[in-house]
This record gives C-alpha cells, sequence and structure tokens, in this order.
C-alpha cells in the first residue's frame, strides 16, 4: 500500500489529483506510512532536514506574550526541494492553544466577520453561534445521532480583509480590523522565520470535521506574494498534500496535527497544496494532550493568550473531539502598495460560495470549487 502512494507520486500526469483521492478514500482506509510527521521525522530523515530559526529575530519576551515557548526550543523542519518551506512542531506553551480554539469557536465567527453560514442566512441568524450552539454542543451524546448546530455546520469565517469567493479578491473597501491576539501571533512567527515586518491582513480560518477534506488549490489572491502565508492548525490532525507550481505536480503527505505551525514562503509561497483528510491526533485521546494542559500560573499579564474558562472549554473540548481548525494568516499587499481603484471583473469565476469544504461528500472535486485559482 505504500508502494501504491510511492508510485502515484511518479506518474506524472494528474498525480496530486490521484493521491487526495488515495488519501480521501474510506473503504479500505490508506495506508499513512509514506506520511511525514514532523512530531517523529526518523522515519523520512532522507527528505526532513532541521531548520536553524534565528533565535534572534524573536525575543523570549515577545515569543512569550503570543504564547509560544522560546524560539531556541521550536523544531523547525525544512523538506527537500521545497524552498522556503518551514514546519514548526507545536511550538506553542502549555496551555496556550486552548485560547486559540475558544477564539475560533466563540469570537472570531462573530459579526461583522464573514463566515459560510451568511452566504444563505441572515445576519441575525449567524450572529452569535457560539450562544446559540453551547448547550447543544455541551449535552451532544456521541452515540446517538443528533441535529447539529449551527456552530457545527461553521466551515470557514474570514477577517481582516474579507476574501471575497465569487471574485476572489480582497478589496479596501470589505475589511474589519485584524484582531490583535491573532496578529501578535503572526507577527511573532513571521520574525522568527526572518519576515519582521510581516502584517497581518487577511485570516482565513477553516473548520474540518473527521468527514471534511480541502480541495486542491493555490492561494494566490494577494497582492504581494513576498511575504509568507502562516498556517496554524488546532485539534484532530489533518493529512497534508505540498504539490508543486502546477496543479498535477506530485504531491508531498504530511501530517498537521494540533499546535503546528506551517509557513509557505519564497518559492513554496505559491505551491498548491490540499488537506484530503482529517484523522485522529496520534496520541488517541478524545481531546489531544496538548490541549487538556492549562496555562501555567506564571503567565504573565501581558500576554495576549487568555484562561479559557472551564465552562467555556467544555463546549470547546466536546467540539475539537471531533473536529480541526486551521486558521491561514497574509499580508495581502506589499508596502505602500493599495488595491486597484477599479474592481477586476474579468475575475468573476464559477464557484459557489460556501461550497468548498463540504463534509460528506466522496468527490474531491466539491472541495476544489473554493479556490481554482
Ligand atoms: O487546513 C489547512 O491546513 C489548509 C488551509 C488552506 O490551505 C487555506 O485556508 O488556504
Ligand atoms: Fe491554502
Amino acid at each position: 500500500m505504500a508502494k501504491m502512494a510511492t508510485s502515484m507520486l511518479q506518474q506524472g500526469e494528474d498525480a496530486f489529483r490521484k493521491l487526495f483521492k488515495f488519501y480521501r478514500r474510506k473503504n479500505p482506509p490508506p495506508d499513512f506510512s509514506d506520511v511525514i510527521d514532523f512530531s517523529n521525522p526518523g522515519n523520512h530523515s532522507g527528505k526532513v532536514f532541521n531548520c536553524d530559526l534565528n533565535a534572534a529575530l524573536l525575543s523570549d519576551g515577545d515569543a512569550c506574550r503570543a504564547g509560544l515557548h522560546p524560539v531556541c526550543k521550536w523544531n523547525a523542519f525544512g523538506l527537500d526541494g521545497y524552498p522556503g518551506f518551514i514546519f514548526i512542531s507545536n511550538p506553542f506553551l502549555p496551555g496556550s492553544q486552548r485560547h486559540w480554539v475558544k477564539q475560533c469557536l466563540k469570537v472570531y465567527p462573530q459579526k461583522p466577520n464573514i463566515c459560510n453560514l451568511d452566504m444563505h442566512m441572515s445576519p441575525t441568524d449567524t450572529d452569535n453561534l457560539w450562544e446559540k450552539s453551547r448547550d447543544q454542543i455541551r449535552q451532544k451524546c456521541a452515540a446517538k445521532r443528533e441535529p447539529k448546530s449551527l456552530l457545527e455546520k461553521l466551515r470557514w469565517v474570514t477577517n481582516g480583509y474579507h476574501y471575497n469567493w465569487d471574485t476572489k479578491t480582497y478589496s479596501a473597501d470589505h475589511y474589519t480590523p485584524f484582531p490583535s491576539d491573532l496578529n501578535a501571533l503572526s507577527e511573532g512567527v513571521a520574525a522568527a522565520c526572518g519576515f519582521q515586518n510581516f502584517k497581518a491582513e487577511a485570516g482565513i480560518l477553516n473548520y474540518y470535521h473527521f468527514d471534511s477534506s480541502l480541495g486542491i488549490h493555490v492561494d494566490e489572491s494577494e497582492l504581494d506574494h513576498s511575504w509568507p502565508l502562516l498556517s496554524f492548525s488546532f485539534g484532530q490532525s489533518a493529512v497534508f498534500l505540498l504539490g508543486g507550481l502546477r496543479r498535477e505536480d506530485p504531491a508531498t503527505p504530511m501530517f498537521m496535527h494540533s499546535g503546528d505551525i506551517m509557513v509557505m514562503s519564497g518559492s513554496s509561497r505559491l505551491l498548491y497544496h490540499a488537506v484530503p483528510r482529517i484523522v485522529s491526533s496520534p496520541d488517541k485521546q478524545a481531546v489531544p494532550q496538548c490541549l487538556v494542559q492549562e496555562l501555567a500560573d506564571d503567565t504573565p499579564e501581558d500576554t495576549v493568550v487568555q484562561n479559557v474558562s472551564e465552562e467555556d472549554w467544555a463546549v470547546c473540548a466536546k467540539y475539537i473531539q471531533t473536529s480541526r481548525i486551521n486558521m491561514t494568516v497574509r499580508q495581502v499587499l506589499g508596502l505602500g502598495e493599495a488595491f486597484p481603484t477599479e474592481p477586476d471583473n474579468e475575475n468573476t469565476v464559477d464557484i459557489q460560495p460556501g461550497t468548498y469544504h463540504e463534509g460528506s461528500s466522496d468527490s474531491e472535486e466539491s472541495n476544489v470549487k473554493r479556490k481554482k485559482q
């Protein structure tokens, strides 16, 4: 079976699509032995190398304020053949990941931010998703099939410059202030990777369940590609496929576990990628161990990461038992750059907003619709 995945890599034509289908398959489940696991990279030591980040680029104090270990303690890796790609294996301080899960469920979906539910519901119906869903989630019984709460129907949220899925553009007049805590985390990670003046301007949050996937796409709508794309994962794990500059190029499979960060920069910034499958976290506990921990008592006052109340965490923990949340953060504009004044209508495409990330479809195409860029 492992051979099967490898041989697909060699076939050339549409190798990525075949690999996507291979990892998406439910019955029989695929062999995951070719999937690089950066938490245990020994098995793939031929492709993975240690990446020495310059610890002087982010002070220990700033790292701690963003809820991160000092950079000298990070396990950062590069991947042969992918210059500019950096994988940081869970650099989060114990307890700090909970904050991001709570923000993604309770705070970031709030109006005026936009989510997939807005595509077919009124703003009053999609506001206060947390309040409308928390009791239902908390009382959920795993053994029974129960109706999904609105929060469980959430697939994406945008913040900062809100991505327009129809025109595949960002615009000056569709903007809400970028969350300051996520900005601090993003600036810190970017700085540690050598991008000192990175500005977090747009965020796309993706919410996955065990039957979700994200189709093959490239993120190229940002106007300046010299800045990295940052990706943060929490909850259950994903198989992530990193491809080439062409959609059909072969791809390298890797796991993203809770707390892992990916930086796509330089010549890896515009590579095709996809998430064919969500899998249980490797520690096989209902909630990944790194999310069980609470913030240390001596956490400084000025940290952006807050303690999550027991009441709130009860909801988040229930949700995350079957879900993964990914936050991608982008800088949209270059230094001193502004959006073009005339909208570029030629870019209009035939995607259906909100269909990029449908859970139950077996077709990889259902998700590909999201960003065929
Ligand atoms: O969920 C992920 O790991 C990938 C998300 C992604 O590619 C995107 O939002 O553009
Ligand atoms: Fe992406």
